[in-house]
């Protein structure tokens, strides 16, 4: 493993499949211990970039390397520097939980990891499990499976592949406690979902995908910073606005008014003119912009 090198590191990759062009250039580069969000819409080449880095599909050109290992030409110690948490429920269903795990340490020749395979089913809540086939666990416990067995080789990379995609809100607390807490201990994580608000609390920087190419690249807090569209909500006594703010408002069905602005200066006029007007403000609320916005932001405009 090279000490210099970046955990993750994807270098300007092509795939296409027939006439789709899945990946049309992208370069990413992520250090270790960064949480690195990856978004992009159905089908912008998340799972594509993924495969690739697993070794799972061949790009068409450009390169990409694990703890500077290449995925093509140093594949065994890339792919063992590397746990990947697939997006489809994969699983074998002759095994149970425990065996599985078992089976999964031999395929990285560790014949004797039952200690860390207790401490990984411990918190992932599937110790009173372990003894349980695998067809007969529910779609969350499945999951977590996939998420044990992506960590038997204590890889120092992680990538989860949309991990809580159809994940009640308990397995997704769990999940994202345990997943922080191997951050913390400086394990690299990549992660896709389409939860925005979850890259936006967990992800320290954030890359975004669009047909197969970067449109956006910066940390979260940059990216935050990129709209400056805020909104107020506002209860009032008096239904008839003045009449230059008419069209501006939007009556919302609880009977509040809703108003988009960029310049604070614009809501100070607002304000005046309502007092100006006789109009009493019962409430407001402001709500500042969030990763959402941005990211609807960014895919209209690139
Ligand atoms: N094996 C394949 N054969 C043909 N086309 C494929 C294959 N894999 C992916 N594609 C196409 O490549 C493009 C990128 O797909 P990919 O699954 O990487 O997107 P994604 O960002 O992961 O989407 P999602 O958010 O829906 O998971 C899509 O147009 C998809 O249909």
């Amino acid at each position: 493993m090279s000490q210099a090198s970046p955990a993750i590191r994807v270098s300007d990759l092509r795939k296409h499949f027939g006439t789709t062009q899945a990946l049309d250039g992208v370069s990413l580069d992520i250090q270790p211990g960064e949480f690195f969000g990856l978004l992009g819409p159905n089908g912008a080449g998340k799972t594509t970039l993924i495969s690739i880095l697993a070794g799972l599909t061949r790009a068409d050109a450009g390169h990409a390397a694990i703890m500077g290992h290449d995925v093509v030409r140093d594949y065994r110690q890339a792919r063992r520097a590397l746990g990947v948490v697939p997006q489809e429920l994969v699983y074998d269903p002759f095994f149970n939980v425990r065996e599985t795990l078992r089976i999964q340490s031999g395929y990285f020749g560790l014949r004797h990891n039952d200690g860390w395979i207790d401490e990984i089913m411990h918190h992932l809540d599937l110790a009173p499990h372990a003894d349980k086939n695998t067809q007969s666990l529910s779609g969350g416990m499945k999951r977590r499976l996939l998420v044990a067995q992506a960590l038997v080789h204590k890889p120092p990379v992680i990538v989860l592949d949309e991990p809580t995609a159809g994940v009640d809100v308990d397995l997704r607390r769990s999940l994202w406690e345990f997943i922080s807490r191997l951050n913390r201990e400086g394990h690299t994580i990549l992660l896709t979902t389409h939860y925005l608000e979850e890259a936006e609390a967990l992800c320290g920087r954030i890359a975004m995908l669009k047909s197969g190419r970067v449109v956006a690249c910066d940390t979260t807090r940059n990216l935050l910073q990129l709209t400056n569209e805020h909104c107020a909500q506002l209860r009032l006594q008096g239904e008839t606005l003045p009449a230059a703010w008419q069209t501006r408002l939007q009556h919302d069905a609880d009977g509040s008014w809703r108003i988009n602005f960029s310049e604070y200066a614009d809501l100070e006029t607002l304000l005046a003119d309502l007092r100006g007007a006789g109009i009493r403000v019962l409430e407001m609320q402001l709500q500042e912009p969030d990763l959402e916005d941005v990211f609807t932001d960014i895919m209209k405009r690139t």
